[in-house]
C-alpha cells in the first residue's frame, strides 16, 4: 500500500530523516518508535505532504505523492491525528467529527449558504457518517458534548474519530496514548485494533510507550538520528541490541518499557 523509498529531509544543515524506506502493506498496524528527536514526526509530515522531501520517493497504492500537496494526499486516503490535541473544543463533539469530512463533500459555499437540496443531502450524508464513527471509537450518545469537556482518553477519541470520518485508506497516529492512564491505554489499544478488523484501515502509529507498540503492532520501525535503524517483528525488535543502544540514556520512559517488554 505505502512504499517510502530512501526519503530524506533536511532543515538547513540538519538532516531530520535520513535516507529512510519502508514499505507498508494494506491491513497492517505498524509501529514507528525510536527516541526524542529521532524524526518520527517528521517523517509523519512528509508522507502527509507538510514537509516535501529533499530525496527520495513516496508511492501510495502505486502512485508517488511525495510531489502533492496535503489536502490531495488526504483526498487520496491518508488522515491523520497530532501529538498534540488540537479539537475545537467550544464546539460539540459531533461537529469536531464533521469537520474530518472537510474537502470530501462536492456542495460549494454558495450551495451551502443557499441550503439548495445538494448541500443539505450532503449535511445529512455527513452526520450520519459522523454519528457512525462515534460509535465506532465508542462514543455514541457523547455527540452533543462540548468537546473540552470530555475526559482525555475520549478527546483523543475524537480525534481519531475525526481522522476516520472521511474513510481513509491509511490512518497516522502520532503519540495516540500520550498522557494516559493505564486503563485508557488499553481502551485504545483496543479501539485501535478494532478500527483494523470492522474497517480494514491500515495503521501507522508513533509511539514512545514500548510496552503498548509491541502489543499491538505486528511490525515495528525503528528511527534514530533520522535514520532507520531497524524494522522487524516486535519480539525481534525488543531483543535487537541496536534498539536498546539507541534508546539507553535518551528517553527514560521509552527504555524502562523496552526493558519491561524484553
Ligand atoms: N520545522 C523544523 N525546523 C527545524 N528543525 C526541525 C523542524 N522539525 C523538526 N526539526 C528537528 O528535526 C529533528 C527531528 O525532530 P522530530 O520532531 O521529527 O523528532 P521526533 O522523533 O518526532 O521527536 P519526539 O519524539 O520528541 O516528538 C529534531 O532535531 C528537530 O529539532
Amino acid at each position: 500500500m505505502l512504499s517510502v523509498q530512501k526519503v530524506t529531509k533536511r532543515f538547513g544543515g540538519l538532516t531530520a530523516v535520513q535516507g529512510v524506506s519502508l514499505e507498508v502493506n494494506k491491513g497492517e498496524i505498524v509501529g514507528l518508535i525510536g527516541p526524542n528527536g529521532a524524526g518520527k514526526s517528521t517523517f509523519f509530515n512528509i508522507l502527509t505532504g507538510i514537509y516535501k522531501p529533499n530525496e527520495g520517493a513516496i508511492l501510495f497504492e502505486g502512485k508517488p505523492i511525495h510531489t502533492q500537496k496535503p489536502f490531495r494526499i488526504a483526498k487520496q486516503g491518508i488522515s491523520r491525528t497530532f501529538q498534540n490535541i488540537r479539537l475545537l473544543k467550544e464546539e460539540s463533539v459531533l461537529e469536531n467529527v464533521k469537520v474530518g469530512m472537510f474537502g470530501q463533500t462536492r456542495s460549494g459555499l454558495w450551495s451551502a449558504l443557499l441550503g439548495l437540496t445538494q448541500a443539505k443531502k450532503e449535511e445529512e450524508m455527513v452526520t450520519e457518517k459522523s454519528m457512525q464513527i462515534l460509535e465506532l471509537v465508542g462514543l455514541k450518545g457523547y455527540e452533543g458534548e462540548q468537546a473540552g469537556s470530555l475526559s482525555y482518553g475520549n478527546q483523543r477519541r475524537v480525534e481519531i474519530a475525526r481522522a476516520l470520518v472521511s474513510n481513509p485508506k491509511l490512518l497516522l497516529l502520532d503519540e495516540p496514548i500520550a498522557g494516559m492512564n493505564a486503563h485508557e491505554i488499553e481502551e485504545m489499544g483496543e479501539l485501535i485494533s478494532a478500527i483494523r478488523t470492522k474497517n480494514g484501515t491500515t495503521v501507522i502509529l508513533i509511539e514512545h510507550n514500548v510496552g503498548m507498540v509491541v502489543g499491538l503492532c505486528d511490525r515495528i520501525a525503528v528511527l534514530d538520528h533520522g535514520e532507520k535503524i531497524a524494522d522487524d517483528k516486535p519480539d525481534a525488535i525488543i531483543a535487537n541490541p541496536a534498539v536498546i543502544e539507541a534508546y539507553i540514556g535518551k528517553d527514560e520512559e521509552a527504555e524502562v518499557g523496552l526493558l519491561a517488554a524484553h
